[in-house]
């Protein structure tokens, strides 16, 4: 991989450890991913590198197998009746695809945030304790400690302090996404996942999860599936076109996403990123 992308600016030095930058190193290597439905292909042969610390966006029409993509990542693939994946998945040089490979644990260091904030109907406290239990932390003050450090790195914690046991569907909608990126973060996960983070909210909800995404890069790798081209323009250190051929999504082109914006290599991404087609 060659290039360098600007450091992103990270706050959340009381969450997981790991280089507070975006480094232009994989993290995750792709080579030759495919998916299929039922035997129906719906993307071929994507290979590309995930930079650590950075953040990539995941950009192209409807249908062209940005969610699947991003699925195939911590293997939620798996969990897809008749879903198929074939190709290389490297997270830190080992096969995700392996087969001895614990998917909790791999879902652990790569954690997924959805489109519909889904917080689950309990307290705001429970969302973020039961995690924890089911991945084996016991000891009650390190679940506390760890729940207000991710509560606070979502900026929470003001909000919600007093009424840690309310239920979490009393929140709002950005809030709830909040506290989902904070179920993700309890985990002290190194990839976040984001599938449309913003796109179920208002606009000043979507502000401050985007501002929020920013101050976690660097620490966590972030790959987002975004439509709004303006925010993967904002956000992005790295951009990547996906683009259906013949039914088929396929890369058509990855690289710092202010080449892919303002000097994209391939004429569908400068159509696509122009708005003349897509
Ligand atoms: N569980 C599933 N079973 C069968 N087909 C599926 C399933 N999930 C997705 N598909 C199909 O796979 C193709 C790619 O879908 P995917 O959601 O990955 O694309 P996308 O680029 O993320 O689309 P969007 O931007 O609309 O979310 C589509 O044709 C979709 O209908």
């Amino acid at each position: 991989m060659t290039g360098t992308a600007p450091c992103a600016p990270y706050t959340l030095g009381d969450l997981a450890e790991g280089t507070p930058c975006c480094v232009p190193q994989p993290h995750l290597e792709i080579r030759d991913l495919s998916i299929a439905y039922g035997g129906q292909p719906v993307l071929a042969g994507v290979g590309l590198d995930i930079p650590r610390g950075c953040i990539t966006a995941l950009i192209g029409p409807s249908g062209c197998g940005k969610t699947s993509f991003l699925s195939a990542l911590n293997r939620l693939t798996d969990l897809i009746p008749g879903c198929t994946v074939r190709g290389i998945v490297r997270l830190d040089g080992g096969d995700v695809f392996d087969a001895q490979v614990d998917t909790l644990a791999l879902r652990r260091r790569i954690g997924m945030i959805f489109q519909r904030p889904n917080p689950f109907p309990l307290s705001i406290r429970r969302n973020l304790d039961m995690p924890l239990r089911e991945h084996g932390v016991r000891r009650r003050d390190e679940r506390e400690d760890r729940i207000e450090a991710a509560l606070r790195g979502v900026g929470l914690w003001d909000e919600v302090r007093e009424r840690l046991d309310a239920p979490a569907l009393g929140l709002s909608g950005g809030q709830q996404q909040r506290l989902c990126i904070a179920r993700a973060l309890v985990l002290q996960p190194e990839i976040l996942l984001m599938d449309e983070p913003c796109s179920a909210l208002d606009p000043l909800a979507s502000a401050v999860v985007e501002e929020l995404i920013l101050r976690l890069a660097g620490r966590h790798t972030i790959v987002i599936v975004t439509h709004n081209l303006a925010q993967a323009r904002r956000i992005a250190n790295y951009a990547a076109f996906f683009w259906m051929t013949e039914q088929v999504g396929k890369l058509v082109e990855f690289g710092q996403s202010r080449t892919l914006f303002d000097a994209p290599k391939h004429s569908l991404t400068a159509a696509y990123v122009s708005g003349r087609s897509g």
